[in-house]
C-alpha cells in the first residue's frame, strides 16, 4: 500500500510549495514530489534569474544615460560570466533556503518523479505513494518546433546557461519572453532580431501598449522581423547558424533562441491510470475550485494553461488548502483583473480589459483616456524613452476597466491600481485622488 499522506503535490515549483506549505500549516500530512529543483520555473529558469538580467540591462540602460547627468563615466566592458556566476550563485541560496523551509513547514519531501497508479496512488523511483488529494502542479517546459535543425536552438532554459554574450541572436516568438530576452541581450550588446509570426509582439496587449513597445525596442536597435517563419537551421564551418527563412534570404546569427510558447508536463505522469485526459494542447482543464473531473485530483499552476504566472500559481495553491483544511468551502480564485508586468525596456504594466475587449463587452459605453509622455528622468537621455498611458473605463459611472501602461517604474506602479480595480474604482475616484508629484504614476489621476 506504500506510505500514506493527507495530501500529496506532484511538483515543488511556485504551486505545488504554496498548497503544500498551506495545507501543512493546518496539520496536513503533506509530501512533495520534485524530480528537479526546488523552486520550479521561477527560482531557476524563469522569474528570478531573469529579472537579475533585466536590472543588469537597466543599469546599461542607466549607464548609457549617465553623461545626460554630467558624468563623465566611461564603461570599458561588461563581464557577462561575473553576472552569470553571481546570478547563480543567488539562485543555489535560494534553494538552499527552500530545502530548510519544507523541513521546518514539517512537508515530506520526496525527489523523483511521479507517475500514476490510479486515482489515489503515486509511483516514484518504484514506491508506492498514496493520498486522499493529489494535486499536479507540474509546470511546463520550453516549446520547440519540429523543423529540421531546431535543436541548434536554445530555449529560456539554455539562455539562462550562455556562458558568453552572443554577438548576433534571433529570438523567435512575441510573447512575454521573446520581448524580455530582446531587450536584456540588446541593452548588453547583442545585435537582436525578433522573428514574428505575424505583425506584432505581445498580441492579446492593448494596442497602445503593442505600438509603444515597437518603438521602444527599435529605438533600442532590436530589429523586427514580421511575417518571417523559419524552415531550417544549419550549422556553418565558423559555428555560426544559418536560418533558412520562408519567402526571405537566410539569416546568419550566433545564437537561435525559441521562445514560442511553452509545453505543460503532463506527458509522463500516467494520466491514463488515474481516469485522466489532458486536452489536445496538453494542460488539465478545471473548475473554479481546481478539481480535475476525477474527485480528489486537482490541477493548478501553468499546467492549467490558465494565466500562467507565478503568483497565480501560489494564490490558486494556497486557496486550495483554505478549502480543502482551512474550513473555506468556497474558497477559489477569481481569475479577473489578475495584474500583470512584461520586463521590457521600458516594461509594461496591464490589469483588467483592453480598449478592444471592454468594446465588445461593453458596446458604446466605453470611454478611454491616454496619455503620452517623456518622464522628467528620460529628458536627459540622449534617447529619451517615452510612457503611455491608458485608462479603460465602462458605463455612466466610468467604473474602471482597464489600465494599461509602458514606460519607466510601471513596474512598481501597477500593484496598486491593480488593488484599485479589483476594489470597482470609477474614474471620478482616481480624480479624486490627490496625486503624488513629480512623478509619472500621478498621470493615472490626472487624466482628462
Ligand atoms: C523565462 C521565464 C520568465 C518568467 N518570468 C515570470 C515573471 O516575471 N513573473 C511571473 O509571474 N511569472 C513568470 N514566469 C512564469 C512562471 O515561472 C510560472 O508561471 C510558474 O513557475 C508556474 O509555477 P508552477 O508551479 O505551475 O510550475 P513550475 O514552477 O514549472 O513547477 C513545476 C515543477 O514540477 C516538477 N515536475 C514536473 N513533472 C514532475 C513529475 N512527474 N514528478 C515530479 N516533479 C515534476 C518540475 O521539475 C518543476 O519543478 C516566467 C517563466 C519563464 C520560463
Ligand atoms: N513577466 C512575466 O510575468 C513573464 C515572463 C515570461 C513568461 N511569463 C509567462 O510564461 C508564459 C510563457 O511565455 P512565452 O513567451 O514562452 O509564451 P507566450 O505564450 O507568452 O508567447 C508565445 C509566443 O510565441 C508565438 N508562437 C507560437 N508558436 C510559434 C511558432 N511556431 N513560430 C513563431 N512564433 C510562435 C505565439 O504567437 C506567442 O506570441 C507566458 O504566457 C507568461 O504567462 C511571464
Amino acid at each position: 500500500m506504500g506510505r500514506q499522506y493527507d495530501l500529496i503535490a506532484i511538483g515543488a515549483g511556485s504551486g505545488g510549495l504554496s498548497v503544500a506549505e498551506r495545507a501543512a500549516s493546518y496539520g496536513a500530512k503533506v509530501a512533495v514530489i520534485e524530480s528537479g529543483q526546488l523552486g520550479g520555473t521561477c527560482v531557476n529558469v524563469g522569474c528570478v534569474p531573469k529579472k537579475i538580467m533585466w536590472f543588469a540591462a537597466n543599469t546599461a540602460h542607466t549607464l548609457a544615460n549617465a553623461a545626460g547627468f554630467g558624468f563623465d563615466a566611461e564603461v570599458r566592458r561588461h563581464d557577462w560570466p561575473t553576472l552569470k556566476r553571481r546570478r547563480d550563485a543567488y539562485i543555489a541560496d535560494i534553494n538552499g533556503w527552500y530545502g530548510g523551509y519544507l523541513e521546518r513547514a514539517g512537508i515530506e519531501l520526496i525527489r523523483g518523479r511521479a507517475r500514476f497508479v490510479d486515482a489515489r496512488t503515486v509511483e516514484v523511483d518504484g514506491e508506492r505513494l498514496g493520498a486522499r488529494h493529489i494535486v499536479i502542479a507540474s509546470g511546463g517546459t520550453p516549446t520547440i518546433p519540429d523543423i529540421p535543425g531546431a535543436a541548434l536552438g536554445i530555449d529560456s532554459d539554455g539562455f539562462f546557461e550562455l556562458e558568453a554574450l552572443p554577438p548576433r541572436v534571433a529570438i523567435v516568438g512575441a510573447g512575454y519572453i521573446a520581448v524580455e530576452l530582446a531587450g536584456v541581450l540588446a541593452a548588453l550588446g547583442s545585435q537582436v532580431s525578433l522573428l514574428l509570426r505575424k505583425d506584432e509582439p505581445l498580441r492579446e496587449f492593448d494596442a497602445l501598449i503593442r505600438e509603444q513597445l515597437v518603438k521602444a525596442l527599435r529605438a533600442d536597435g532590436v530589429d523586427i522581423l514580421t511575417r518571417t517563419q523559419l524552415s531550417a537551421i544549419e550549422r556553418l564551418a565558423d559555428g555560426s547558424l544559418q536560418l533558412t527563412r520562408d519567402g526571405a534570404a537566410p539569416l546568419t546569427v550566433d545564437c537561435l533562441i525559441w521562445a514560442i510558447g511553452r509545453t505543460p508536463q503532463t506527458a509522463a505522469l500516467g494520466l491514463d491510470s488515474a481516469g485522466l485526459k489532458p486536452r489536445a494542447d496538453g494542460t488539465l482543464s478545471t473548475d473554479s475550485f481546481q478539481n480535475t473531473e476525477v474527485p480528489g485530483i486537482y490541477a493548478i499552476g501553468d499546467v492549467t494553461g490558465r494565466a500562467p504566472l507565478t503568483p497565480v500559481a501560489i494564490a490558486a495553491g494556497r486557496r486550495l488548502a483554505d478549502r480543502l483544511y482551512g474550513g473555506m468551502p468556497q474558497r477559489h480564485l477569481d481569475y479577473s483583473n489578475i495584474p500583470t508586468v512584461v520586463f521590457s525596456h521600458p516594461p509594461i504594466g496591464t490589469v483588467g480589459l483592453t480598449e478592444d475587449q471592454a468594446c465588445e463587452q461593453y458596446g458604446a459605453e466605453v470611454r478611454v483616456y491616454t496619455t503620452h509622455f517623456t518622464p522628467m528622468g528620460q529628458s536627459f537621455s540622449a534617447h529619451p524613452r517615452q510612457t503611455a498611458m491608458k485608462l479603460v473605463c465602462a458605463g455612466d459611472d466610468e467604473k474602471i476597466v482597464g489600465v494599461h501602461a509602458i514606460g519607466d517604474g510601471v513596474d512598481e506602479m501597477l500593484q496598486g491600481f491593480a488593488v484599485a480595480v479589483r476594489m470597482g474604482a470609477r474614474k471620478r475616484d482616481f480624480d479624486d485622488t490627490v496625486a503624488i508629484h513629480p512623478t509619472s504614476a500621478e498621470e493615472l489621476v490626472t487624466l482628462r
